[in-house]
């Protein structure tokens, strides 16, 4: 029988406003050295967006309401034992004030980017898949993406493991409550 990954399951912020997105700069453990939103494990006993809105105080000291955006699904061939599973949130549409103070942690630089220069180059690389539509807000949707290794020729592979974006889809989700549908 083929080995079943277990989920792990994550959460992740973006703040939206007119024209521009907070990301931080991870300092350290997974994705250490790229930007992301905010975000981490949803912990025994909290929903995912308490999570999410604990995440973003504890990284970047701030909070505001929240809607969820998506889910992406991700394999790893770097770890095959886990399913990594992350709901996706943004600041609510038309917002552009939170309460706190923004502020660098031990685990993330706070950096505003502007809308049309977001550091892709230096993000997962399928966050550019789906990040546009977080950004829109229109649509919820679900993002499936599969890690494998760089070669299938085991003897070039280098002592990382290293492993690239190699197959992945997006659907959007019906949601009549957000936008008209327009499929019929
Ligand atoms: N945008 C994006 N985020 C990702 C991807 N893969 C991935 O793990 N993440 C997020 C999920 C989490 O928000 C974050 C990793 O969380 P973390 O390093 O803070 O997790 P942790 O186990 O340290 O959790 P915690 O101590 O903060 O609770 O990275 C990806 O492909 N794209």
């Amino acid at each position: 029988m083929p080995m079943i990954p277990r989920i792990r399951l994550y959460t992740n912020v973006f703040v939206v406003f007119e024209g521009k997105i907070l990301l931080g700069m991870k300092k350290r453990g997974v994705g250490e050295g790229l930007y992301n939103g905010f975000g981490g494990k949803v912990e025994p006993g909290e929903t995912p967006l308490e999570a999410a809105h604990r995440e973003l105080k504890e990284e970047c000291g701030i909070d505001l309401p929240l809607i969820h955006a998506g889910r992406l699904l991700f394999l790893s061939a770097a770890m095959p034992s886990w399913a990594f599973h992350i709901e996706l949130y943004r600041s609510a549409p038309g917002l552009s004030t939170y309460t706190g103070e923004l502020a660098e942690s031990d685990e993330m630089r706070p950096e505003w980017f502007p809308l049309s220069s977001i550091p892709y180059s230096q993000m997962w690389s399928g966050d550019k898949l789906w990040l546009p539509l977080v950004i829109t807000g229109e649509h919820r949707f679900l993002a499936r993406e599969d890690y494998d290794r760089e070669t299938d020729d085991a003897s070039k592979e280098d002592s990382q493991g290293q492993v690239e974006l190699k197959r992945w889809w997006i659907a959007l989700e019906q949601d009549p409550s957000r936008t008209e549908e327009k499929r019929k």
